[in-house]
Protein backbone atom coordinates (compact mmCIF):
# COMPACT_ATOMS: atom_id res chain seq x y z
CA UNK A 1 0.00 0.00 0.00
CA UNK A 2 1.25 3.31 -1.16
CA UNK A 3 2.35 6.22 1.51
CA UNK A 4 -0.12 8.68 1.96
CA UNK A 5 1.17 12.04 1.08
CA UNK A 6 -1.31 14.62 3.82
CA UNK A 7 -1.39 18.23 2.33
CA UNK A 8 -3.22 19.14 5.54
CA UNK A 9 -0.01 18.56 7.73
CA UNK A 10 2.02 20.23 5.19
CA UNK A 11 0.33 22.86 4.76
CA UNK A 12 -0.09 23.74 8.44
CA UNK A 13 3.32 23.70 8.67
CA UNK A 14 3.96 26.49 5.75
CA UNK A 15 1.38 28.58 7.60
CA UNK A 16 3.45 28.30 10.78
CA UNK A 17 6.19 30.02 8.73
CA UNK A 18 3.88 32.51 7.01
CA UNK A 19 2.40 33.51 10.31
CA UNK A 20 6.04 33.79 12.14
CA UNK A 21 7.12 35.77 8.79
CA UNK A 22 4.04 38.19 9.18
CA UNK A 23 4.73 38.47 12.91
CA UNK A 24 8.59 39.45 12.23
CA UNK A 25 7.66 42.23 9.38
CA UNK A 26 5.03 43.90 11.53
CA UNK A 27 7.46 44.08 14.59
CA UNK A 28 10.09 45.68 12.29
CA UNK A 29 8.38 47.60 10.02
CA UNK A 30 4.87 48.37 11.75
CA UNK A 31 2.91 47.15 8.64
CA UNK A 32 0.84 43.64 8.12
CA UNK A 33 1.11 41.98 4.72
CA UNK A 34 -1.75 43.43 2.59
CA UNK A 35 -3.76 40.63 0.60
CA UNK A 36 -7.09 41.82 -1.49
CA UNK A 37 -9.00 39.05 -3.31
CA UNK A 38 -11.23 39.91 -5.71
CA UNK A 39 -14.52 37.61 -6.66
CA UNK A 40 -16.93 38.26 -9.52
CA UNK A 41 -20.26 36.77 -9.68
CA UNK A 42 -22.74 33.98 -7.60
CA UNK A 43 -20.67 30.89 -8.34
CA UNK A 44 -21.08 28.45 -5.04
CA UNK A 45 -17.12 26.75 -5.04
CA UNK A 46 -15.41 29.93 -6.08
CA UNK A 47 -17.40 31.80 -3.15
CA UNK A 48 -16.13 28.68 -0.39
CA UNK A 49 -12.46 29.02 -1.92
CA UNK A 50 -12.46 32.87 -2.03
CA UNK A 51 -13.97 32.81 2.14
CA UNK A 52 -11.33 30.11 3.30
CA UNK A 53 -8.40 32.03 1.35
CA UNK A 54 -9.54 35.26 3.42
CA UNK A 55 -10.07 33.68 6.37
CA UNK A 56 -6.63 32.29 6.62
CA UNK A 57 -5.24 35.57 5.87
CA UNK A 58 -6.26 37.05 8.80
CA UNK A 59 -5.07 33.74 10.61
CA UNK A 60 -2.01 34.55 9.55
CA UNK A 61 -1.98 37.86 10.63
CA UNK A 62 -2.30 39.64 7.36
CA UNK A 63 -4.75 42.98 6.55
CA UNK A 64 -6.85 40.37 4.61
CA UNK A 65 -9.13 41.85 2.05
CA UNK A 66 -12.34 41.05 0.04
CA UNK A 67 -13.90 42.38 -2.59
CA UNK A 68 -17.23 40.88 -3.79
CA UNK A 69 -18.48 41.97 -6.99
CA UNK A 70 -21.83 41.38 -8.50
CA UNK A 71 -22.25 38.84 -11.56
CA UNK A 72 -22.98 42.02 -14.19
CA UNK A 73 -19.23 43.79 -13.25
CA UNK A 74 -18.01 44.88 -17.14
CA UNK A 75 -14.41 44.47 -17.81
CA UNK A 76 -13.49 48.08 -17.42
CA UNK A 77 -15.13 48.06 -13.46
CA UNK A 78 -13.23 45.04 -12.42
CA UNK A 79 -10.22 46.32 -14.23
CA UNK A 80 -10.32 49.32 -12.62
CA UNK A 81 -10.58 47.58 -9.54
CA UNK A 82 -7.41 46.05 -10.33
CA UNK A 83 -5.70 49.30 -11.37
CA UNK A 84 -6.75 50.79 -7.39
CA UNK A 85 -5.57 47.49 -5.51
CA UNK A 86 -1.83 47.83 -7.96
CA UNK A 87 -2.32 51.42 -6.41
CA UNK A 88 -2.84 50.71 -2.85
CA UNK A 89 0.61 50.90 -0.75
CA UNK A 90 -1.38 48.45 2.24
CA UNK A 91 -2.23 45.55 -0.59
CA UNK A 92 0.58 43.80 -1.25
CA UNK A 93 -0.89 40.68 -3.00
CA UNK A 94 -4.07 40.55 -5.50
CA UNK A 95 -5.68 37.48 -6.16
CA UNK A 96 -8.40 37.61 -9.07
CA UNK A 97 -10.62 33.83 -8.24
CA UNK A 98 -11.12 32.11 -11.49
CA UNK A 99 -13.14 31.49 -13.28
CA UNK A 100 -14.49 35.07 -13.94
CA UNK A 101 -18.05 34.82 -15.15
CA UNK A 102 -18.29 33.93 -19.28
CA UNK A 103 -18.57 37.57 -20.50
CA UNK A 104 -15.29 38.67 -18.73
CA UNK A 105 -11.56 37.98 -20.34
CA UNK A 106 -9.58 36.91 -17.64
CA UNK A 107 -6.14 37.01 -19.41
CA UNK A 108 -6.13 40.84 -19.53
CA UNK A 109 -7.84 41.22 -15.78
CA UNK A 110 -4.48 38.80 -15.09
CA UNK A 111 -1.93 40.81 -17.28
CA UNK A 112 -3.24 44.29 -15.48
CA UNK A 113 -2.22 43.09 -12.03
CA UNK A 114 1.18 44.41 -11.23
CA UNK A 115 3.70 41.48 -11.31
CA UNK A 116 5.40 42.38 -7.93
CA UNK A 117 1.60 41.74 -6.47
CA UNK A 118 0.67 38.83 -8.69
CA UNK A 119 0.04 36.21 -5.68
CA UNK A 120 -1.02 33.63 -8.57
CA UNK A 121 2.11 33.64 -9.69
CA UNK A 122 0.09 34.12 -13.18
CA UNK A 123 1.08 36.94 -15.18
CA UNK A 124 3.29 36.89 -18.02
CA UNK A 125 6.54 38.40 -16.40
CA UNK A 126 6.18 35.92 -13.18
CA UNK A 127 5.26 33.08 -15.18
CA UNK A 128 7.94 33.84 -17.79
CA UNK A 129 10.45 34.12 -14.92
CA UNK A 130 9.79 30.59 -13.84
CA UNK A 131 10.09 29.56 -17.67
CA UNK A 132 13.35 30.99 -17.71
CA UNK A 133 14.56 29.28 -14.60
CA UNK A 134 14.71 32.14 -12.45
CA UNK A 135 12.62 30.70 -9.41
CA UNK A 136 14.24 33.06 -6.98
CA UNK A 137 12.88 36.94 -8.15
CA UNK A 138 9.42 35.94 -9.30
CA UNK A 139 6.17 34.72 -7.96
CA UNK A 140 5.09 31.11 -8.63
CA UNK A 141 1.56 29.84 -8.96
CA UNK A 142 0.31 28.18 -5.66
CA UNK A 143 -0.90 24.79 -6.48
CA UNK A 144 1.80 23.78 -8.59
CA UNK A 145 4.03 25.20 -5.58
CA UNK A 146 2.69 23.26 -3.10
CA UNK A 147 2.28 20.28 -5.29
CA UNK A 148 6.36 20.25 -5.53
CA UNK A 149 6.34 20.76 -1.82
CA UNK A 150 4.47 17.52 -1.69
CA UNK A 151 6.47 15.94 -4.21
CA UNK A 152 10.27 16.88 -2.44
CA UNK A 153 8.83 14.87 1.07
CA UNK A 154 9.17 11.90 -1.26
CA UNK A 155 11.91 12.30 -3.52
CA UNK A 156 14.45 15.23 -1.81
CA UNK A 157 14.38 18.31 -3.93
CA UNK A 158 16.90 17.03 -6.95
CA UNK A 159 14.67 15.10 -8.70
CA UNK A 160 17.40 13.84 -11.73
CA UNK A 161 16.48 10.68 -13.46
CA UNK A 162 13.40 11.05 -12.50
CA UNK A 163 10.66 10.49 -15.08
CA UNK A 164 7.89 13.08 -14.37
CA UNK A 165 4.53 13.06 -16.01
CA UNK A 166 2.00 16.14 -16.10
CA UNK A 167 -1.69 15.50 -17.78
CA UNK A 168 -3.16 19.01 -18.52
CA UNK A 169 -1.66 22.43 -19.80
CA UNK A 170 -3.39 24.76 -18.26
CA UNK A 171 -1.53 28.04 -17.62
CA UNK A 172 -2.87 28.09 -14.10
CA UNK A 173 -1.65 24.50 -13.26
CA UNK A 174 0.39 21.96 -15.89
CA UNK A 175 2.53 24.48 -17.39
CA UNK A 176 3.96 26.11 -14.53
CA UNK A 177 3.96 22.33 -12.64
CA UNK A 178 5.99 21.25 -15.59
CA UNK A 179 8.53 23.91 -15.30
CA UNK A 180 8.98 23.39 -11.87
CA UNK A 181 9.67 19.87 -12.23
CA UNK A 182 12.07 20.64 -15.07
CA UNK A 183 13.91 23.29 -12.70
CA UNK A 184 14.27 20.07 -10.09
CA UNK A 185 16.08 18.64 -13.13
CA UNK A 186 13.49 15.81 -13.58
CA UNK A 187 12.76 14.30 -17.16
CA UNK A 188 9.46 16.09 -17.89
CA UNK A 189 6.48 15.04 -20.02
CA UNK A 190 3.64 17.57 -20.69
CA UNK A 191 0.63 14.95 -21.25
CA UNK A 192 -3.05 16.59 -22.74
CA UNK A 193 -6.18 15.75 -24.24
CA UNK A 194 -4.62 15.27 -27.69
CA UNK A 195 -1.91 13.01 -26.64
CA UNK A 196 -1.72 9.37 -28.33
CA UNK A 197 -1.44 6.23 -25.39
CA UNK A 198 -2.09 8.79 -22.20
CA UNK A 199 -1.93 4.93 -20.19
CA UNK A 200 1.39 4.18 -22.05
CA UNK A 201 2.46 7.59 -21.31
CA UNK A 202 1.65 7.55 -17.57
CA UNK A 203 3.39 4.11 -16.87
CA UNK A 204 6.67 5.73 -17.74
CA UNK A 205 5.92 8.64 -15.50
CA UNK A 206 7.76 8.03 -11.57
CA UNK A 207 5.91 11.33 -10.68
CA UNK A 208 2.42 11.21 -12.17
CA UNK A 209 1.12 14.66 -11.42
CA UNK A 210 -3.23 14.58 -12.76
CA UNK A 211 -4.89 17.79 -13.38
CA UNK A 212 -7.12 16.52 -16.25
CA UNK A 213 -10.89 17.68 -14.88
CA UNK A 214 -12.45 14.12 -15.00
CA UNK A 215 -13.14 12.45 -11.95
CA UNK A 216 -10.79 9.03 -11.61
CA UNK A 217 -9.36 9.17 -15.22
CA UNK A 218 -6.40 7.76 -14.16
CA UNK A 219 -6.74 4.02 -14.10
CA UNK A 220 -4.41 1.51 -11.73
CA UNK A 221 -3.52 0.36 -15.09
CA UNK A 222 -1.86 3.45 -15.93
CA UNK A 223 0.39 3.56 -13.08
CA UNK A 224 4.02 2.58 -12.90
CA UNK A 225 4.49 0.35 -9.93
CA UNK A 226 6.01 2.42 -7.15
CA UNK A 227 5.39 5.81 -8.65
CA UNK A 228 4.28 8.81 -7.08
CA UNK A 229 0.50 9.90 -7.58
CA UNK A 230 -0.40 13.50 -7.33
CA UNK A 231 -3.72 14.11 -7.53
CA UNK A 232 -5.18 17.80 -8.29
CA UNK A 233 -8.40 17.25 -9.47
CA UNK A 234 -10.99 18.29 -7.55
CA UNK A 235 -14.48 17.43 -9.21
CA UNK A 236 -17.26 17.66 -7.04
CA UNK A 237 -19.37 14.20 -8.06
CA UNK A 238 -23.38 12.86 -6.72
CA UNK A 239 -22.71 11.44 -3.08
CA UNK A 240 -26.16 9.51 -2.94
CA UNK A 241 -24.39 7.52 0.69
CA UNK A 242 -24.49 11.17 2.06
CA UNK A 243 -28.40 11.49 1.66
CA UNK A 244 -30.44 12.96 -1.74
CA UNK A 245 -29.15 15.85 -3.76
CA UNK A 246 -25.65 15.92 -1.87
CA UNK A 247 -22.38 16.14 -3.31
CA UNK A 248 -18.40 14.80 -2.12
CA UNK A 249 -14.89 16.27 -3.95
CA UNK A 250 -13.46 13.61 -5.94
CA UNK A 251 -10.01 13.91 -7.85
CA UNK A 252 -8.52 12.68 -11.01
CA UNK A 253 -7.28 10.04 -10.18
CA UNK A 254 -9.35 6.62 -9.12
CA UNK A 255 -8.22 6.57 -5.68
CA UNK A 256 -8.14 3.33 -4.49
CA UNK A 257 -6.67 1.07 -7.18
CA UNK A 258 -4.14 3.41 -8.11
CA UNK A 259 -2.83 3.68 -4.10
CA UNK A 260 -2.85 -0.17 -4.52
CA UNK A 261 0.30 0.36 -7.48
CA UNK A 262 1.71 3.81 -6.33
CA UNK A 263 4.84 4.18 -3.53
CA UNK A 264 3.31 6.92 -2.50
CA UNK A 265 0.08 9.07 -3.64
CA UNK A 266 -1.90 12.24 -2.19
CA UNK A 267 -5.62 11.96 -1.66
CA UNK A 268 -8.20 14.07 -2.70
CA UNK A 269 -9.47 16.03 -0.61
CA UNK A 270 -6.69 16.86 1.91
CA UNK A 271 -3.85 16.55 -0.56
CA UNK A 272 -2.74 19.55 -2.93
CA UNK A 273 -5.85 21.77 -1.99
CA UNK A 274 -5.02 22.33 1.37
CA UNK A 275 -1.36 23.90 -0.53
CA UNK A 276 -3.14 26.35 -2.41
CA UNK A 277 -4.46 28.19 0.15
CA UNK A 278 -1.23 27.97 1.90
CA UNK A 279 1.03 29.05 -1.03
CA UNK A 280 -0.87 31.89 -1.46
CA UNK A 281 -0.19 33.00 2.06
CA UNK A 282 3.45 32.03 1.11
CA UNK A 283 3.43 34.30 -1.70
CA UNK A 284 1.69 37.09 -0.04
CA UNK A 285 3.91 37.64 2.96
CA UNK A 286 7.18 37.06 0.28
CA UNK A 287 5.40 39.59 -1.65
CA UNK A 288 5.49 42.01 1.36
CA UNK A 289 8.77 41.18 2.69
CA UNK A 290 10.25 42.37 -0.47
CA UNK A 291 8.75 45.38 -0.61
CA UNK A 292 10.61 46.21 2.66
CA UNK A 293 13.70 44.85 2.04
CA UNK A 294 13.39 41.89 4.76
CA UNK A 295 14.63 38.81 4.68
CA UNK A 296 12.14 36.24 2.70
CA UNK A 297 11.13 32.88 4.41
CA UNK A 298 11.83 29.99 2.76
CA UNK A 299 8.86 27.17 2.14
N1 LIG B 1 -7.19 32.70 -8.96
C1 LIG B 1 -7.28 31.39 -8.72
N2 LIG B 1 -8.41 30.75 -8.99
C2 LIG B 1 -8.47 29.41 -8.77
C3 LIG B 1 -7.38 28.71 -8.21
C4 LIG B 1 -6.20 29.43 -7.94
O1 LIG B 1 -5.15 28.87 -7.50
N3 LIG B 1 -6.18 30.77 -8.20
N4 LIG B 1 -7.48 27.37 -7.90
C5 LIG B 1 -8.77 26.70 -7.99
C6 LIG B 1 -9.60 26.67 -6.74
N5 LIG B 1 -8.89 26.84 -5.46
C7 LIG B 1 -8.44 28.06 -5.14
O2 LIG B 1 -8.84 29.06 -5.63
C8 LIG B 1 -8.86 25.80 -4.48
C9 LIG B 1 -9.36 24.54 -4.73
C10 LIG B 1 -9.39 23.57 -3.71
C11 LIG B 1 -8.92 23.87 -2.46
C12 LIG B 1 -9.01 22.88 -1.32
O3 LIG B 1 -8.50 23.13 -0.25
N6 LIG B 1 -9.68 21.76 -1.52
C13 LIG B 1 -9.93 20.82 -0.44
C14 LIG B 1 -11.37 20.37 -0.53
C15 LIG B 1 -12.32 21.52 -0.32
C16 LIG B 1 -13.76 21.10 -0.34
O4 LIG B 1 -14.13 20.17 0.36
O5 LIG B 1 -14.53 21.78 -1.05
C17 LIG B 1 -9.02 19.63 -0.56
O6 LIG B 1 -8.61 19.29 -1.69
O7 LIG B 1 -8.73 19.04 0.49
C18 LIG B 1 -8.41 25.10 -2.21
C19 LIG B 1 -8.38 26.06 -3.20
C20 LIG B 1 -9.65 27.32 -9.05
N7 LIG B 1 -9.61 28.74 -9.05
Amino acid sequence: MATIIDGKVAAQSVIETVTRAAAALESGVGVKPGLAVVIVGNDPASHAYVNSKSKMAKQCGFNSVQHSLPEETTQEELEKLVSELNADPAIHGILVQLPLPKHLKSEPVIQSIAPEKDVDGLNVVNAGKLATGDLASGLISCTPAGALILINKIHGADLSGLNAVVIGRSNLFGKPMAMLLLSSNATVTMAHSRSKDLPGICRQADILVAAVGRPHMVRAGWVKPGATVVDVGINRVPAPEKGEGKTKITGDVAYEECAAVAGAITPVPGGVGPMTIAMLMANTVVAACRTFGRPIPKF
